[in-house]
């Protein structure tokens, strides 16, 4: 503006208001007919959901369970996405059974699992075979209990992550060779390169394979608005490990903010566990031996049984998920915090450390100091306790 001129003022136009976000789910005439033709299927199928990234699977496999439930009364259902999962923590891989219709159809919701691993990482990436064995174990856990006796037998939905080319296909390839599902749904988009091949891309030519049922992502609603919205992956994961972390506190208790959750995590009194009791497995990476206990402080664990009793291959399943508060290396305690109760975490005799961190909204609130979470830790650790040589 020139020295001297007077400025007109102005008014900002007021702003179109931004559509409300979207609370229910839309069905289009090909979901609708899918589900349809899945619910009826004369046995209690297994479905495989397949489709590129943000597409829908998440949202069909809802509604999907939904439909399944009034026939069956029970529906399992398989949690691969580690990265977002559907029901179970991030970095898990789960198995449940859903009695109840889920009441909101675009958002996931945290859920108990019957079985349940930890992976430890927010994609499988880092070690496709690890991941593909707790997927195949859980696989297997199903079919001994759900599918060998006609009269118990349960329906299944199998979400499959949205990585869906190069190693991601891959995967997905072993994954449904292994299960060999009844019925494979797979989502289409409009940006036809992103989409997987065509029929029954994972097996060879000549041999026969399940029910496939294409559908296109439901792309549009009445006001013309894409329903594909891109979600917030990382935020979701936040979310949900705070979520969790509320269980270690009655629900009569307020917590609303993650401030408040955080001081109320550090003043809570935590489990203490003598070091002879768990053993440690660090998931995706090496510690040197001496450094084995001091790796573990300020990180989530998964909790896990590893003397499985039910059938010899098994691998250590995981109860829930933990913070180590504290580690007193000079006497062999390390201190831990998780809503898990009592009687299970007896059973628990190894600590699995990932990539899975602590939502840092915890760790970066006033008066409570990372990595100890707060100046006043119940057990008091001294430097020189934590630093003095263990080996
Ligand atoms: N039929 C639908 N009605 C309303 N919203 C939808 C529908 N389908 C997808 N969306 C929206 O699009 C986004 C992606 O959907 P969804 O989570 O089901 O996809 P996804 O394929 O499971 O994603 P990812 O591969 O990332 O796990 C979500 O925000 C969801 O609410």
């Amino acid at each position: 503006m020139a020295a001297g001129a007077r400025a007109t003022p102005t008014r900002t136009p007021p702003r179109p208001s931004s559509p409300a976000p979207r609370t229910e789910a839309v069905v289009p005439q090909d979901w609708a007919s899918s589900v349809t033709l899945v619910s009826s299927h004369p046995t209690p199928p297994v479905v495989v959901v397949c489709g590129p990234k943000n597409s829908g699977k998440s949202t069909f496999s809802r509604i999907l369970l939904n439909a399944l439930l009034p026939r069956n009364g029970k529906v399992a259902y398989l949690d691969t996405d580690v990265g977002q999962p559907e029901f179970a923590l991030p970095g898990c891989i789960s198995f449940h059974i859903v009695d109840e219709a889920l009441e909101d159809l675009l958002n996931p919701t945290l859920r108990e699992a019957e079985r349940c691993y930890f992976f430890g990482d927010i994609s499988s990436k880092r070690d496709p075979e690890a991941y593909l064995n707790c997927l195949f174990h859980l696989y297997d856990y199903f079919v001994g209990k759900y599918r060998c006796d006609e009269n118990k037998m349960l329906p299944l939905i199998i979400n499959t992550p949205g990585w869906v080319k190069g190693a991601g296909f891959d995967m997905l390839v072993e994954m449904l060779r292994y299960i060999c599902p009844t019925i494979v749904v797979q989502i289409r988009i409009t940006a036809q390169s992103k989409n997987l091949p065509d029929g029954m891309f994972w097996l060879d030519d000549e041999q026969t394979g399940p029910e496939m049922i294409n559908i296109n992502a439901a792309f549009h609603d009445a006001l013309n608005r894409s329903l594909l919205i891109q979600k917030d992956s990382c935020g979701m994961r936040e979310r949900r490990l705070v979520e969790y972390l509320k269980q270690c506190f009655p629900s009569n208790i307020s917590l609303s903010t993650n401030k408040e959750l955080a001081y109320a995590l550090a003043s809570l009194p935590p489990y203490q566990v003598p070091f002879s009791d768990v053993t440690v497995v660090h998931l995706h990476c090496e510690v040197p031996a001496g450094e084995i206990w001091r790796s573990l402080n300020a990180t989530i664990v998964g909790l896990a049984i590893s003397n499985v009793s039910d059938a010899s291959r098994s691998i250590p399943y995981c109860v829930g998920l933990g913070i180590i508060r504290g580690i007193d290396v000079q006497k062999g305690l390390l201190y831990v915090i998780t809503p898990v109760p009592l009687e299970r975490l007896q059973s628990v005799d190894l600590l699995q450390q990932g990539l899975i961190e602590i939502p840092t909204t915890l760790l970066q609130v006033r008066g409570c100091v990372s990595p100890y979470m707060s100046t006043n830790v119940l057990h008091k650790i001294s430097e020189r306790d934590l630093y003095a040589g263990d080996g």
